[in-house]
């Protein structure tokens, strides 16, 4: 049986015409995305700002940054065509509870971008991850969801979990069964370094007053947003947002070159610090994805040019480009209520 996905009813039609018609002045559409520190993310930011011009989206990238993100990396984010936007960090209730990975903490504060209202929505991208394919069309599904790609509890990160002790995964959910002893099986469940969501004031008040109440998890703010959202949540289909560990965990589930976006999230894999060294990363299909990393990145004919019109006039009132052209062919069956 193939995972459960979202039927393509949710790409609705109206390309943004309704609600603009409705709510004139509130349609504005951006991508966003987060940056934190000193280190080396803002190439990600870079390259994904570019990945985004290369494939002639509509909408400007916001950068949600943190206070310890340096000047000159914020004015090459700038002069990327960026929209820099700073951000006060939010930190978890204390607890000892041990992160899958120790800077997983920094991410609670991603709950920001919820505040960003002067955008009706928004697509949320990590900065280690590329855009290969225009998604604008993302942007016309249906409000009030949350839509994300369905994440593999198969790699190590996730040993902590009681999915992983039985080798459990949502990706092929037949092949070990979730036994009746252990309760019902957990909900679907999204990686949350891509998603599709409505700023809005008061979802951003009630996300940071659950938060107060909510001892920090694991996956940090993505365990949290899956717990918010649980019954908002609709899964998209892979393509969205490729984890890498699918490829050799659930190869059967991806059709590669249909893949729009690339997660560099798999342990060795972020591209501008990839060795080849780590398990898994001397795989061809990892080299030549990272390889197609690196080739938009250093593509001088994708730097922002002041001259070049701004896609920001878009953000306003007007459906993406894609809206007028045909609906990507998405096949898939519809989510079922659980796993
Ligand atoms: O030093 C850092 C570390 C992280 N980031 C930002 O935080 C994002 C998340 O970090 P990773 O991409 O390294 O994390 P993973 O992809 O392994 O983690 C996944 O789980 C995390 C749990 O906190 C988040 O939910 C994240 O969005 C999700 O993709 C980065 O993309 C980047 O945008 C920085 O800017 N600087
Ligand atoms: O978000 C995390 C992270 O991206 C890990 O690298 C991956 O192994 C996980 O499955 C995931 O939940
Ligand atoms: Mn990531």
């Amino acid at each position: 049986m193939a995972p459960p996905e979202v039927s393509a009813d949710v790409f609705t039609n109206t390309g943004g015409k309704l609600s603009t018609t409705l709510n004139p002045g509130y349609s504005k559409r951006a991508y966003v995305t987060f940056l934190a520190g000193t280190g080396d993310y803002v190439k990600g930011v870079v390259g994904l700002a570019k990945g985004l011009r290369k494939v002639k989206s509509a909408y400007r990238l916001v950068v949600a940054i943190l206070p310890d993100v340096p000047e000159e990396h914020r004015e090459i984010l700038r002069s990327q065509g960026c929209i820099v936007h700073e951000i006060e960090p939010i930190y978890p209730p204390e607890n000892h509870v041990q992160f899958a990975m120790a800077y997983y903490v920094i991410n609670y504060s991603k709950l920001r971008i919820w505040n960003f209202e002067e955008y009706s929505k928004m697509v949320y991208l990590d900065a280690d991850i590329q855009v290969f394919e225009n998604i604008d069309h993302l942007f016309d599904m249906a409000d009030g969801y949350f839509y994300a790609v369905m994440d593999c509890f198969c790699e190590k990160t996730w040993s902590h979990s009681a999915q992983y002790s039985i080798g459990y995964c949502q990706q092929c959910p037949e092949k070990v069964t979730w036994p009746a002893e252990m309760g019902s099986p957990p909900p679907l469940y999204f990686n949350a370094g891509m998603f599709v969501y409505e700023p809005s004031r008061l979802t951003y008040e009630s996300l940071l007053q659950t938060l107060r109440i909510t001892p920090p998890t694991p996956f940090a703010e993505q365990d949290f947003l899956n717990m918010f959202f649980q019954h908002k949540y609709k899964p998209i289909p892979p393509i969205y947002n490729l984890v890498l560990a699918m490829l050799w965990r659930h190869r059967e589930n991806i059709e590669l070159e249909k893949v729009k976006v690339v997660h560099y999230c798999a342990a060795g894999s972020k591209p501008w610090r990839y060795t080849g060294k780590e398990v898994n990363m001397d795989r061809e299909d990892i080299k030549m994805l990272v390889a197609k990393w690196w080739d938009v990145y250093n593509d001088e004919s994708l730097d922002f040019k002041a001259e070049d019109p701004s896609p920001e006039g878009e953000t306003f009132l007007m459906p993406s480009i894609m809206a007028s052209m045909p609906e990507p062919e998405i096949s898939y069956i519809p989510a079922p209520s659980a796993a």
